[in-house]
């Protein structure tokens, strides 16, 4: 296809087939900055099934954009693997990020103007976002309108982004994430400047790519009813997965190398350096807190659970 294409001629891509699993191995990212590295992930280890929605939770902060921005291609973590179906992503070139982000993921980003031209309609829009996906060949992809239907915006492919009501702008949005049919969608922070019936519009369309197309859904949030909507809700705390929530039940998560956080709640208990006595059977894990931090000479007093904690070596 030329600069000359027609916006009625078709465009043809490699057409996502479903969803993309992703895996994330001890994902580190280190930002240099004048002042020194800045550590904004620290070892994530993470694993989405081909077509599961889910949310990344997490304090501001603590990861998830940039986690977000190594999964779509736009940067290279420091260490660690991160797959998105059969691609090893720090492995690409900086040309193969490319094509992963022309015709692999999509990416909306938080605001939903910032992904939309203003001056153009919107299915001009999407015909332009489905032109990278175009040079890499392949079947034909959806029309625009189709795209545009999918998230619930029939018939306003001639209408510009400066029409639309704030939740229209971010299905619109979507749908331009949408327009090379990739195997992952990743949106960061869908809702935030949404009402209640916004929301629900923005999650009903989430809903329908993923059930009608299998996409692989991935939802940067600090909505947290977003985040039990989509069943499945992932915190990042300190650049590493914290905990889960799996249908209204709260998990912690063990990581690669063998470490559990704390619920924070937890942690104003059994503060840095409290001692603990581990017991396991095959299906449970008991921690008894023997010694408190102030009984190994330790200035911080420690609330007890489990015991009056002993000194050390009783
Ligand atoms: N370009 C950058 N250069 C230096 N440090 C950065 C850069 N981007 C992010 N950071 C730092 O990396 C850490 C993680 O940031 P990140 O934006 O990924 O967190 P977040 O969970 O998405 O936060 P928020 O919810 O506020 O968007 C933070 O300490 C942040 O200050």
């Amino acid at each position: 296809m030329t600069a000359a294409a027609r916006q009625d001629e078709p465009v043809t891509a490699a057409h996502s087939a479903g969803g993309l699993a992703v895996a994330c191995h001890r994902l580190i990212h280190i930002y240099p900055t004048a002042s020194g590295d800045v550590v904004a992930l620290s070892g994530v280890d993470l694993r989405i099934s081909a077509g599961e929605m889910l949310a990344l939770v997490g304090p501001s902060g603590s990861g998830k954009s940039t986690l977000v921005a190594i999964l779509g291609g736009l940067m290279q973590p420091s260490a660690g693997r991160v797959y998105v179906g059969e691609h090893e992503l720090s492995r690409l070139s900086s040309k193969g990020l490319a094509a992963l982000r022309g015709a692999t993921v999509g990416t909306v980003l938080q605001g939903a103007e910032r992904n939309l031209l203003p001056y153009v309609s919107l299915s001009r829009n999407i015909w332009l976002a489905q032109r990278p996906a175009a040079r890499l060949a392949g079947r034909r992809l959806d029309p625009p309108e189709a795209i545009l239907d999918l998230v619930g915006l029939a018939g306003a492919g001639a209408r510009r982004v400066g029409d639309l009501t704030p939740g229209q702008r971010q299905r619109a949005a979507l749908a331009q994430g949408l327009a090379a049919g990739p195997g992952l969608l990743l949106v960061d922070e869908p809702t935030s400047q949404l009402d209640a019936s916004g929301r629900d519009e923005v999650l009903a369309a989430l809903a329908a790519v993923n059930g009608e197309r299998g996409t692989t859904v991935v939802v940067v949030t600090h909505d947290g009813e977003v985040g039990a909507r989509l069943g499945r809700a992932v915190t990042i705390r300190d650049g590493r997965v914290g905990a889960e929530g799996r249908d209204g039940r709260d998990f912690a998560v063990v990581a690669g190398d063998g470490t559990i956080q704390l619920p924070p709640e937890t942690v104003a208990s059994f503060p840095a350096g409290t001692l603990l006595e581990v017991d396991h059977t095959d299906e449970s894990i008991t921690l008894r807190a023997v010694a408190a931090p102030s009984s190994l000479g330790g200035d911080d007093g420690v609330a007890r659970a489990g015991g009056e904690p002993r000194p050390s070596g009783s």
